[in-house]
């Protein structure tokens, strides 16, 4: 089998007596759009966060592209290839669309945050940026002040910010979040072309969107996986209806 780009071996957080994530054991394959659902409290956020690097595990580690990255930093994550999306809009609302990815892209380059005015000139810097809003396609929108676009647009944004890092792989956050039936749709079509650019770790509350995309699916229970599979495997699968998709699902 290939080798995944993302893996969680054993990772453990607790809080107190709490264990928000127990032992958690999870891949990201080449390609695929995984899922990671469970009920309020399971320890999605948990498990994320330690992967992205905000929260430190008292126990296992995390590989990216086969190197432990369990105690780098998140900007050293991200370096590697890591990208989260949807957290915290880092957009400047004053500012294009291009200017954003733009600045996006200086700080890929590494370049100090005091020069970013004189960036914006910068011809490869900006080629880069067009790139970017070219393959989510937003290049229409480069002159557009971010204010004016519409909250789908913005989280196309943010991932056109984030492909100029060159991501190995994405960490999504509910990307579904705020959206109405319309704009759910839109960005499962979107997520869908995505992850021909970079595997998505997806954790979402929207099942439909979630069984649209998702290639694999993990179930958290209490932080620990109860099952991972397929879709027509989770389904079917006895404890995941009981535990948390209700008899009917
Ligand atoms: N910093 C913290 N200190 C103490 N307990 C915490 C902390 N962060 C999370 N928890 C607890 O850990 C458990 C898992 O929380 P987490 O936010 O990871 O769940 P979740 O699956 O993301 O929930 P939701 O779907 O509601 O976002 C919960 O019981 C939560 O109250």
């Amino acid at each position: 089998m290939t080798n995944p780009i993302l893996a969680t071996h054993g990772i453990t957080k607790t809080f107190g007596a709490l264990k928000a994530c127990d032992k958690v054991s999870i891949e990201l394959r080449p390609g695929e759009i995984h899922a990671v659902i469970g009920p309020n409290g399971a320890g999605k956020s948990t498990l994320i966060k330690q992967i992205c690097g905000n929260l430190t595990p008292d126990a296992g580690r995390i590989e990216l592209l086969g190197r432990d990255v369990t105690g780098l930093s998140t900007q050293a994550r991200a370096g590697a290839g890591l990208a989260r999306t949807f957290q915290v809009s880092a957009l400047a609302m004053e500012d294009t669309a291009l200017q954003n990815v733009t600045l996006g892209a200086l700080g890929a380059r590494g370049g100090a945050f005091s020069m970013f005015r004189s960036a914006l000139n910068n011809s490869a810097l900006r080629s880069t940026a067009m790139d970017a809003l070219g393959r989510v396609g937003l290049a229409d929108q480069a002159a557009t002040r971010t204010a004016e676009l519409s909250h789908g647009q913005r989280r196309q944004l943010e991932i056109a910010v984030a492909l100029t890092l060159k991501p190995k792989a994405f960490i999504m956050d509910e990307p579904m979040a705020g959206m109405g039936a319309e704009g759910s749709k839109r960005m499962t079509g979107f997520l869908d072309r995505l992850r021909e650019q970079a595997p998505i770790l997806l954790v979402e509350h929207d099942m439909d969107a979630v069984f649209a995309l998702a290639d694999r699916l993990s179930v958290l229970v209490y932080g620990k996986i109860i099952a991972t599979g397929t879709v027509a495997e989770i389904r079917a699968n006895a404890q995941v209806r009981h535990a948390y998709l209700g008899g009917d699902a």
